[in-house]
């Protein structure tokens, strides 16, 4: 048995030696949820020019004739709108602009069209609102080429596409999806069985896992029989990266999940873990495939997920150690609670606002095998071993 925090060195050391997946290129309009298997540069600057800011009129303010102490003109020349590549500015003359157009060479401010008067193509604006440089986002000036944009390992969203769109990148190298196989079994899943059960977890993992955009494969085996276990194993570890199974790891009779894979060479990275719920997790290696084994209790199943698992995957999939699924719900608790000596505890918590306070509180109802408790809290709190909990001490969860 080990301890919460020596099963998660064992697990970031595994995640590191894994070497699951292969790269592929495709269409920057697929990438979304992706995750970029290269680091990305800008191939050009943005704004790749001098662009008007503003919609109005576009001069060199040399060029301005002074008509009093606070007024000049200047007479209007060109036309320039977004897309054009303009011409030089007439010496001495203004052009309209439009905002997002190429500012002409020789312009050096643009004043906007409200701020102007013109009469017959002569434009009368005030001193103060003209200087070198006013209204013009200068090439450059958001990033230059070169810029690092992007880490391999990011998983892609829409201010990523945007940004390789500005760039003109039309395929990236992406890393190929992780397929996880989940097998769950019992007996008391029958259609047959005298007491039949609703399978739980293999909805509940898969939703986790598919909203990392890891593609599940599902199997349940409704039987305690250990060949039909045995063969569901084979069948997955042939379709997956990664295989899950949930139940069946006890010291009941019925609890065949360890000897089969033993039997089937699997070696163990550690067996139990000192956390409470969830005590019986184990993980393993059958060849390369690391195999998570996850009690059957339905919470005790979710909370292993969201603490191991998921960063776990989240590694493998980003090639490093995740920060993002770190405990970001942050408040006082109203509860104390003592662990066990020796055990990490996890209660699911709800967070709400007391006056000027962040108020961490507990759910009724928080058994291994509860379901409830998730939809009536925000998020999970961890209490590790040796560090009991007070009333009114400051603490961090992990959200949903
Ligand atoms: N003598 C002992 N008994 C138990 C111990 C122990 O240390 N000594 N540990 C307890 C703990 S803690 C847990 S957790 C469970 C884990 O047992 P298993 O992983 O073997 O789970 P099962 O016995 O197969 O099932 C337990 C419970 O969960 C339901 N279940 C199982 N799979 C699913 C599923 N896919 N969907 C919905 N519900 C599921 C199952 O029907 C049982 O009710 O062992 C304790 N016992
Ligand atoms: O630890 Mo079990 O996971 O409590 O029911």
């Amino acid at each position: 048995m080990v301890s919460y925090d020596q099963a998660q060195e064992l697990l970031s050391d595994l995640a590191k030696k894994l070497s699951l997946q292969n790269k592929e290129t495709i269409p920057l309009a697929q990438a979304c949820g992706r995750i970029l298997a290269e680091d990305l540069f800008a191939n050009s600057p943005r704004p790749e020019a001098d662009i008007s800011a503003m919609d109005g009129y576009a001069f060199c303010c040399a060029d301005i004739t002074i008509t009093d102490k606070h007024t000049g003109t200047i007479p209007l020349q060109d036309y320039i709108v977004a897309g054009d590549q303009p011409l030089p500015l007439w010496k001495g003359t203004a052009a309209t602009i439009l905002t997002g157009a190429r500012l002409p060479a020789g312009a050096d401010c643009v004043i906007a069209r409200e701020r102007t008067q013109l009469k017959d193509d002569l434009l009368s604006l005030n001193l103060v609102d003209i200087a070198p440089g006013k209204n013009i986002r200068r090439l450059g000036e958001e990033f230059i080429a070169g810029t690092h944009l992007l880490n391999a390992g990011q998983k892609l969203d829409w201010r990523h596409l945007v940004l390789l769109a500005s760039q003109k990148v039309q395929e990236l190298s992406v890393y190929k999806p992780l397929t996880v196989g989940i097998i769950a079994n019992g007996a008391e899943f029958s259609h047959s069985a005298q007491d039949c059960r609703t399978e739980l977890n293999t909805l509940l993992l898969g939703s986790m896992l598919e909203n990392l955009g890891i593609q599940t494969i599902n199997s349940v085996v409704r039987s305690d029989s250990k060949h039909d276990l045995k063969k569901a194993i084979l069948d997955m570890v042939e379709q997956s990266d990664i295989l899950l199974t949930t139940g069946g790891i006890s010291v009941g009779k019925t609890d065949h999940v360890l000897p089969v894979l033993k039997s089937l060479g699997a070696n163990g990275l550690f067996r139990r873990v000192k956390i409470r719920p969830g005590k019986p997790f184990t993980v393993m290696q059958l060849g390369t495939k690391p195999v998570f084994c996850l009690p059957g209790n339905t919470g005790a199943a979710a909370i292993c997920t969201q603490f191991f698992i998921i960063p776990f995957l989240l590694s493998v999939l980003t090639r490093k150690t995740q920060s993002t699924t770190s405990d970001t719900l942050s408040g006082i608790s109203n509860f104390s609670l003592m662990p066990p000596t020796d055990t990490t505890c996890f209660v699911p918590v709800t967070l709400l606002q007391k006056g000027n306070d962040r108020v961490l509180s507990l759910v009724p109802s928080q058994g291994a095998s509860d379901i409830l408790c998730f939809s009536q809290s925000a998020g999970i709190l961890r209490i590790p071993e040796g560090h009991p909990l007070n009333a009114g001490d400051w603490c961090h969860a992990r959200p949903f």
